[in-house]
């Protein structure tokens, strides 16, 4: 890369406070291609939602179990390696499941039952 070029792309990618943001853009593209996967798996997960409500209609069970959310964020809290992130992955787990009662909810609505 020639001297001028290097200079305007320094440029480009400093902000005011001087900032890098070169390093930011990167960090961001790192951020877009995590939330891409986390939608495709939730999208997923969504449509398990979808044929476990319609076996719980059948059978007549309520949407909400308590022990297997229990359950569930026990076991998933014990893949995150850094503890201090433990109480972060119990919120995004309640969220979820959260979501998910919300939309079991939302197809009873939609079909009437
Ligand atoms: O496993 C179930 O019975 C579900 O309805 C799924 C799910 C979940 O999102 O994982 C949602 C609601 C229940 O309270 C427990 C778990």
């Amino acid at each position: 890369m020639g001297e001028n070029l290097q200079k305007l792309w320094e440029i480009k990618f400093v902000n005011v406070w001087g900032e890098n943001m070169k390093d930011l853009q990167e960090m961001r593209k790192r951020i877009d291609e995590i939330d891409k996967e986390l939608v495709k798996l939730f999208e997923k997960r969504l449509y398990v939602i979808f044929e476990i409500n319609e076996y719980k209609k059948k059978h007549l069970l309520p949407i909400e179990d308590k022990n297997r959310e229990r359950e569930l964020i026990k076991t998933n809290v014990s893949y995150c390696k850094n503890p201090e992130y433990s109480t972060y992955i119990v919120e995004f787990l309640e969220c979820i499941i959260s979501i998910s009662k919300k939309v079991q909810l939302d197809y009873r609505k939609i079909k009437n039952d």
